[in-house]
C-alpha cells in the first residue's frame, strides 16, 4: 500500500559509488511530500541525503514504527504537525540529531524541553501563514453567522422549497462584539478583517497575557478572559495551545458565554474541551459553531459533534492555499538546511 522510504541522493554523476558517498552526508528525514516548489527547494540541495516517507496520495502520516526506524542516525528532521516528536523518538534518532524542522506555526506536537536537553534547534514557520488563517477564521464567521452549512445541506438534500421571509435567518454582524482569544499575529489579522463587519458600533475585545498596542490601531480593548466569555457575541480563538490555554473552553466556560454566541476555533482542536462541547450543545447552547481544528484529526464521520446542524467543521485547512503552503514550506527546508549545517535558522524557536 505505501511507497514508503523514498531515499534520494543529491549526487551528480560521476561522484563514485552512490551508496558509500551518500552515507558520508548529512541525513535529512522528510516525512510528507511537501508543496512542489518546496520539494524541489530540498531535493536540490547537494549536500544532504533526503530520506522521505511517502503514502499513496499523501493521505496517511508516517506511521509511528515507521517513523522510529526511519529516524535513526538522521542529521535533521522535517516534520509536519502531525508528528509527534518526544524523547522516545529523539532517543532513537541519536546523536547526530542536530534540527527538526516543523512545517507549521503551531509546536504543541513537540516536546520542547526534551529538544532544549539535547540542545537540539526548533525550526518553524510564523508569519506566512497568518493571512490565509485569518481569511479562514472569517469564513467560518460568516458561515456559522448565515447558516451555510444549513443553506447548501437544503439544497443538496431538495429541502429548498420557496424564498420564505422567515426560513434560515442567520444573525448580522453589525453592532456586535467580537471577543479575539490571543492576539498574535493571526488573532490580530483576523480582527482587522472583521472590523469592517461589526461597523462603528460594534466593538472588538481580545484576551491575552500582555497588552498588546498594535490593538488600538483598530480600537480593540484587552479585557480579562472572563469578561470576554461572558459579553462576546462572537468569539475567535487565535492562540497556541499549551498547558495553560488547554481545554480552557470547557463546560463552565460555555455555561457563562451568551447562549446564542458563535463560537470559532482555528487554532488547535485540544483548546476546547470535546466532549464538553458536545454536552453543551445538547443543552441548546450556543449559535453556532466554527472549527477547523478538532479532537481528533480527522474527525470520525460519526462524531457526535457533527449532528449538531450548528456545527460547521473544515479538515484543518487553515493555511491551505498553494502560496502559504509553499511558504511555509521553503521556510522549513531552509530551516532544516541551515541546522544541519550549523547555522542561526531563518526562523527558530527561542528558548
Ligand atoms: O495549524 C497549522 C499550523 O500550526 O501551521
Amino acid at each position: 500500500m505505501f511507497r514508503n522510504c523514498l531515499k534520494l541522493s543529491n549526487l551528480k554523476p560521476g561522484f563514485g559509488s552512490r551508496k558509500i558517498y551518500s552515507s558520508m552526508l548529512p541525513k535529512v528525514l522528510l516525512t510528507k511530500s511537501l508543496p512542489p516548489d518546496s520539494q524541489k527547494l530540498l531535493e536540490n540541495a547537494k549536500d544532504i541525503e533526503l530520506i522521505q516517507w511517502k503514502s499513496d496520495g499523501e493521505v496517511q502520516s508516517i506511521p509511528r514504527e515507521k517513523f522510529l526506524e526511519m529516524a535513526k542516525g538522521v542529521d535533521g528532521i522535517l516534520c509536519m504537525l502531525t508528528e509527534k516528536i518526544d524523547s522516545e523518538l529523539l532517543d532513537v534518532a541519536g546523536p547526530n540529531l542536530k534540527v527538526v524542522s516543523t512545517m507549521s506555526v503551531g509546536y504543541d506536537h513537540v516536546d520542547l524541553n526534551e529538544l532544549r536537553k539535547r540542545s537540539i534547534s526548533l525550526g518553524y514557520t510564523p508569519g506566512v501563514l497568518t493571512d490565509a488563517v485569518a481569511d479562514i477564521t472569517v469564513l467560518l464567521v460568516l458561515a456559522v453567522t448565515r447558516r451555510m452549512r444549513e443553506g447548501i445541506q437544503a439544497v443538496e438534500n431538495g429541502k429548498w422549497r420557496i424564498w420564505s421571509p422567515t426560513w434560515l435567518l442567520g444573525t448580522q454582524l453589525t453592532n456586535k462584539t467580537i471577543g479575539i482569544v490571543g492576539l498574535g499575529r493571526i488573532g490580530f489579522a483576523t480582527a482587522l478583517r472583521l472590523k469592517p463587519f461589526i461597523g462603528n458600533n460594534g466593538k472588538i475585545i481580545y484576551s491575552s497575557r500582555v497588552e498588546k498596542p498594535i490593538a488600538s490601531s483598530i480600537g480593540a480593548t484587552k479585557v480579562e478572559f472572563e469578561f470576554l466569555i461572558r459579553k462576546s457575541d462572537v468569539i475567535c480563538i487565535c492562540c497556541a495551545m499549551n498547558e495553560e490555554t488547554k481545554e480552557m473552553f470547557n463546560y463552565e466556560v460555555f455555561k457563562k458565554m451568551k447562549s446564542n454566541v458563535i463560537l470559532v476555533n482555528t487554532a488547535r482542536g485540544g483548546i476546547i474541551h470535546q466532549d464538553d462541547l458536545c454536552r453543551s450543545l445538547s443543552e441548546g447552547l450556543f449559535g453556532g459553531i466554527g472549527l477547523d481544528v478538532t479532537t481528533p484529526e480527522p474527525l470520525n464521520p460519526n462524531d457526535p459533534l457533527l449532528k449538531f446542524d450548528k456545527v460547521t467543521v473544515i479538515p484543518h485547512i487553515g493555511s491551505a492555499t498553494l502560496e502559504t503552503r509553499t511558504m511555509m514550506g521553503n521556510i522549513a527546508v531552509e530551516n532544516v538546511l541551515t541546522g544541519i549545517r550549523g547555522e542561526a535558522l531563518p526562523h527558530r524557536v527561542d528558548d
